[in-house]
């Protein structure tokens, strides 16, 4: 029994320890599912929580974009009715813009119409005040033009130099620079003996006046050819100032290219004519060239200066410098030696020849001379300082005009009084000789020893006859005197006197031989007697042969008028072939640097 008691109790117990695990294990699993069902409540709490979180989150994010939407929705209606007012505000002011636009643009319009039909007027007045001015100014600068016409004629260079120092390549060079600036001249070629002129020219003395013509028919070497070919185309050079007239107002330079046989030119009596002819009417200027490497020691230097010197004196006219070939050797030099003496005495102290003296002592005199001279230093051949050569030149353009221009008028002057005077002096000799003759008609007449009326006349013919040659023979002497006159301005005083004398020994003496042809007066032979008798013959002759006189001194005069005309005509001839050949120079090719 208590063996099964044990056992029961064994069992009980060990039932009892199960139970108690089971209930441990049930408390555990109460326990766990306690846990896990707080778990799950909490997780469901949580969940719930999260859920409820999450969902208050979405209300909330709802809410929220639901407020936002609202908002956006408010903010988008809000700013739409604003877009909305805007536009309206936007369309109204556009209305209102446009109305006002509209309104401007039409009282634009109107003031644009109103601003034109006064812009229209102040134009008309404005355009007819310009043509007024236009009218006055065009006036002006016609009155202007007219007085810088006057003023402002072409200016003429002659172009001088010793031979071979470059004449004719510097023409042709200042030919094609001119021609390269569009800047028109008018070019005169004075040298007859030159065989070839290379460039363009206006009037060559070679087309008329054939130098070795001139050398054959009068016998002469070629210096004298030249100056007579200078003399003959003298007497032909008013129509040569024809022609410069009536180009004067195109042309700006006028060049005159000069023989190389200095003297020729400078020296002669046409030399002089036609300087005086050309410096009386227009600007003058003497461009003297200068062979520079033949100038680079001082006594050739001096031998120049003292030529320049010379030309200067004999022309009196505005005088440039031009030291040519300057390609070759520099010029600096010799404008030192012409502006300081101290450096040409210099130079002249390395020479102790008796030339080098003579050039110290001529450079202290001529020192004041060439001084103030216009130099310029040029190349003819490359066209170097062709600028500073018309630069030279329009000084002493200024020049001619301030004072060269005075003295040549002045001497104009003189030369016109001179002429008057002599005009005069002969008009009262004439009075008076024929104050003498009346008075010797009002002294009783004597008979004449002429027996009939045809004899009568034959002396009295004879007699015309000699007054004709005499007057005639009279004019050629003035004239001759005239011109020996201009040709030596400086010594005519001396020569008038001496002419003067020889004029009126001539003219007494054959008056004398009219009075008494071959010694015989044939006045004596009548008597008082005849007086009466013959007085009214003689009258009745006398006016007779006086209607003849005159008759005979118009044919005469008809005569002179028709050759003189005929000689008109020959000269206008000759004039139109010169014309003829002038060359159309803007046509030419040149040599342009
Ligand atoms: N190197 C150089 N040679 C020159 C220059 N100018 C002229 N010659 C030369 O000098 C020589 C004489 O020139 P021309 O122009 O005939 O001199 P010209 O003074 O007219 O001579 P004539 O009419 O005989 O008096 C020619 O051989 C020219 O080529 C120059 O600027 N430089």
């Amino acid at each position: 029994m208590n063996q099964e008691n044990e056992k029961m109790e064994t069992i009980k117990e060990e039932f009892r320890d199960k139970l108690k695990i089971e209930n441990q294990n049930q408390n555990q699993y109460q326990n766990q599912n306690q846990n896990r069902n707080q778990n799950q409540n909490q997780n469901q709490n949580q969940n719930q929580n999260q859920n409820q979180n999450e969902n208050e989150n979405e209300n909330q994010n709802q809410n929220q974009i639901e407020n936002q939407n609202q908002n956006q929705n408010q903010i988008q209606i809000e700013n739409q009715n604003q877009n909305q007012n805007e536009n309206e505000n936007e369309n109204q002011n556009q209305n209102i813009n446009e109305n006002q636009n509209q309104n401007q643009i039409e009282n634009q319009i109107e003031n644009q119409n109103q601003i034109q039909i006064e812009n229209q007027n102040q134009n008309q007045n404005q355009n007819e005040n310009e043509n007024e001015n236009q009218n006055q100014n065009i006036n002006e600068n016609q009155n202007e033009n007219k007085n810088e016409n006057q003023n402002e004629k072409p200016t003429v260079i002659i172009i001088i130099g010793m031979a071979g120092s470059g004449k004719t390549t510097l023409m042709q060079r200042l030919n094609s620079y001119l021609y390269q600036y569009q800047i028109p001249k008018y070019i005169i070629n004075l040298d007859p003996a030159v065989n070839n002129v290379p460039y363009a020219v206006n009037i060559d003395i070679r087309d008329t006046i054939n130098y070795k013509k001139v050398m054959e028919q009068y016998q002469l070497g070629p210096n004298g050819a030249i100056i007579t070919s200078l003399n003959l185309f003298t007497t032909q050079f008013d129509q040569v100032l024809n022609y410069l007239e009536k180009r004067e107002k195109e042309v700006k330079y006028i060049l005159i290219d000069t023989p190389g046989q200095i003297e020729s030119f400078t020296w002669s009596a046409s030399g002089q004519i036609i300087t005086e002819a050309l410096s009386s009417t227009y600007p003058t200027v003497i461009a003297y060239v200068i062979d520079t490497p033949r100038t680079l020691t001082p006594t050739t230097f001096m031998a120049n200066m003292l030529y320049s010197c010379s030309i200067l004196y004999k022309t009196r006219l505005p005088f440039l410098l031009v030291f040519n070939k300057c390609d070759i050797c520099d010029f600096r030099f010799a404008q030192e030696w012409l502006t300081n003496w101290q450096s040409f005495d210099d130079a002249l102290k390395e020479q102790s020849s008796y030339t080098a003296s003579f050039s110290r002592s001529m450079s202290l005199v001529l020192d004041e001379f060439y001084r103030n001279l216009e130099s310029v230093g040029v190349s003819a051949v490359t066209g170097k300082g062709m600028k500073e050569f018309f630069q030279g030149i329009k000084k002493c353009e200024k020049l001619y005009y301030s004072v060269f221009k005075v003295e040549i008028e002045k001497r104009r002057q003189m030369i016109i009084q001179e002429k008057l005077k002599k005009q005069k002096e002969m008009k009262e000799s004439l009075i008076q000789s024929m104050k003498e003759e009346e008075e010797k008609d009002k002294k009783p007449k004597e008979k004449s020893h002429f027996k009939n009326e045809h004899e009568i006349n034959l002396n009295q013919t004879i007699k015309n006859q000699i007054t004709i040659n005499e007057s005639t023979k009279n004019q050629h002497n003035y004239q001759y005197k005239y011109q020996y006159q201009y040709q030596n301005e400086d010594d005519s005083d001396e020569y008038q006197d001496e002419d003067e004398d020889i004029y009126f020994v001539e003219h007494q003496k054959r008056i004398n031989e009219f009075q008494n042809p071959n010694g015989y007066n044939p006045y004596d032979d009548f008597s008082d007697d005849d007086d009466d008798n013959n007085n009214d013959f003689d009258n009745q002759n006398e006016n007779q042969n006086q209607i003849h006189i005159e008759n005979q001194i118009e044919n005469e005069n008809q005569n002179q008028n028709e050759n003189q005309i005929e000689n008109q005509n020959e000269n206008e001839n000759q004039i139109h072939i010169e014309e003829d050949n002038e060359i159309d120079i803007d046509n030419q090719d040149f040599d342009v640097d």
